[in-house]
């Protein structure tokens, strides 16, 4: 049955072939026209003598044509708009054509067609199954997001300027006629840029659930792995549906994959990202205007987009969507406990606190693993005790379940590394609350990790941020006032990082280091100017000096440093209550 099966593919494409190749040896017998080469000045002066008859449109370089006295002829294509009008002002017919049609080409370009057809049939029924299931797997992606569950702006906590500007587009989606009317621009797409998980899809589909119109969604990524030519056709046939869907909303969620900025003048990304990027753009502009049809877009870097994307009468609406302040998380909490039996001890405004730079999704997330907790130890209610191991699992991912692996020696480090975290923390920024220090290690690698809560503030002052690098350094420093110079561990690389990049952004962006001045080196590398060099030593400079700062900080309270690290070895967990406990009392007495 298989071999069978197999067999009539390979003859069925023998057949084919051989038919494709007695056609192009037929076509090239008979297309034997004599075409003669004029100039497009000559071709010209024949249109105003009306001597032309026919010309053979298409974007080939050369167009063909016949004159009156049966003569072909060929020559450039200057490819104007308007030039099919002005050859049929002329007078001239214009046959729109792969080239010069006569009935036998016709029939040759259908036996063609058949004969690739076949073939590529054969091969993707062969060899590649992959592009077929691509196309099935595409399509139902299409639908399924067709108008998943209404979502309205009610959904959505925070955001309050992002969710005020799409209000505005919903009574344009619902009235087109009227802006049109009053002859204002009409806006055809919208751009929401921030970090993953901030509610970017939610609020371009309670866009669509306010308006009380369908949603299409697509994803830019899905178009990249796409066999050659289907993302395009895929974009027209996705602006296809939603034509016929009349007035909707149109979401494509990760644009950067398509619409990647083109380095140096080389097109930056593939050939098919490109013609996929083309077809977006002709079909954005090919809308009317009263079509109430919205284009949506995210991305989580609008740095890296083309600017051929964000230019007028594309996604020149462009809104920010960024992680939640407290208030905003406490909503977000609010709104994801809605079905939820919480205990009379769950505090979520403490919880909102407690879950700074977390996004949206990541509180969906911490919610619903509570949930999740007490599910499955069946128990009446959600408590804080599921939601604080929630956090850990949301935070780091897994805790660890087989704690005896990890040595004594290790916890010890660990122990005294975030120690010195919190420590330092608390003496010099006494505002930021630290609320969680532990040293339960987690699946994803972290050793421990302290909670450090800036207050809510436009600006970061440079005392903050050198702050800031100070508190980075602080796990090294402890790590090695303890164990000694030889026993500093890699349990550093990440607060370093952090460390050099805070450095290197006050020196070479906010002139905040007096040495260096106030230039912008950013702009100065921009401009070719070469300072690297020098914005390095610098920031070696200001971190060792902060380096040494902070060392004599922990000296003079190395007695705290010994009691959290002892605390937290007993405990694992300090919460922060317990800190304060420790540090504070000290603190404020001295
Ligand atoms: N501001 C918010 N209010 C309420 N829920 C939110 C908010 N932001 C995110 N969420 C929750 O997180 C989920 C994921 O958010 P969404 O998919 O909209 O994020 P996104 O910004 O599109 O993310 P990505 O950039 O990863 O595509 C939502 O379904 C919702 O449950
Ligand atoms: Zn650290």
């Amino acid at each position: 049955m298989k071999l069978n099966k197999k067999k009539k593919i390979v003859i069925f494409s023998v057949i084919a072939v051989l038919i494709l190749a007695l056609l192009v040896s037929y076509k090239f017998l008979v297309d034997k026209k004599e075409y003669q080469e004029i100039t497009y000045n000559e071709f010209l002066n024949s249109i105003e003598n009306r001597e032309v008859s026919k010309v053979f449109y298409n974007e080939n370089p050369k167009i063909k044509g016949m004159l009156k006295d049966g003569t072909y002829f060929v020559t450039d294509n200057p490819r104007t708009e308007n030039f099919k009008e002005k050859m049929l002002i002329s007078g001239v017919d214009v046959v729109e054509t792969e080239g010069n049609t006569t009935f036998k080409d016709i029939l040759f370009f259908i036996f063609f067609l058949a004969g690739f057809g076949g073939v590529v049939y054969f091969m993707n029924k062969n060899s590649s199954r992959m592009a077929q299931k691509e196309i099935t797997e595409m399509a139902a992606i299409d639908n399924a997001n067709d108008n998943s569950g209404v979502v309205t702006f009610e959904d959505i906590a925070g955001n309050e300027e992002a969710k005020e500007s799409l209000k505005e587009l919903v009574d344009f989606i619902k009235n087109p006629q009227k802006y049109e009317r009053y002859g204002a621009r009409i806006p055809r797409g919208v751009l929401l840029y921030g970090p993953p998980g901030t509610g970017k899809t939610l609020l371009a589909k309670a866009l669509a659930g306010e308006a009380n119109v369908p949603f299409f969604a697509v994803t830019g990524s899905d178009f990249i792995q796409v066999y050659a030519g289907l993302g395009a056709s895929r974009i027209r046939s996705l602006f296809k549906k939603a034509r016929q869907a009349g007035k909707c909303v149109i979401f494509i969620d990760e644009i950067d994959a398509l619409g990647k900025k083109r380095r140096g003048g080389l097109t930056g990304g593939n050939d098919e990202s490109d013609r996929t990027l083309n077809a977006l753009l002709t079909e954005m502009s090919g809308f009317k205007g009263d079509e109430g049809i919205i284009v949506v877009a995210a991305t989580n870097r609008i740095d890296t987009l083309d600017e051929a994307l964000l230019r007028p009468g594309r996604f020149d609406r462009q809104l920010e969507v960024g992680l939640p302040d407290v208030n905003a998380r406490h909503k977000i909490l609010k709104l994801h406990s809605r079905n939820k039996p919480l205990d009379k001890d769950v505090d979520l405004r403490k919880v909102a606190y407690q879950t700074v730079y977390f996004s949206g999704a990541k509180l969906e997330n911490l919610m619903n693993e509570s949930a999740m907790l007490a599910a499955k130890n069946n128990e009446n209610t959600i408590s804080m005790k599921h939601i604080d191991k929630a956090f850990y699992t949301v935070v780091a991912g897994e805790e660890k379940k087989d704690r005896s692996s990890i040595s004594i020696e290790d916890k010890k480090v660990t122990a005294y590394h975030e120690a010195g975290h919190a420590l330092i923390t608390k003496l010099v920024s006494p505002k930021n609350r630290v609320t969680k220090v532990t040293i339960i290690p987690s699946t994803k690698g972290a050793g421990g990790f302290s909670m450090n809560i800036p207050p809510d503030r436009m600006y970061q002052t440079k005392g903050d941020i050198k702050n800031s690098i100070m508190i980075a350094l602080g796990g090294r420093l402890a790590e090695e006032l303890i164990f000694g110079k030889d026993n500093i561990t890699t349990g550093a690389s990440n607060d370093l990082e952090k460390a050099t990049n805070m450095a290197i952004s006050m020196i070479s962006r906010f002139g905040m280091d007096t040495e260096a001045g106030l230039i912008s080196y950013a702009a100065v590398l921009g401009n070719n100017v070469g300072a690297n060099n020098y914005v390095l030593d610098r920031t070696k400079k200001l971190i060792s000096n902060l380096y040494e700062e902070t060392k004599k900080l922990m000296i003079q309270n190395k007695d705290l440093l010994e009691e959290i690290a002892n605390k937290l070895l007993e405990k694992e967990t300090l919460n922060e209550e317990e800190i304060y406990n420790i540090i504070n009392k000290k603190v404020s007495l001295a």
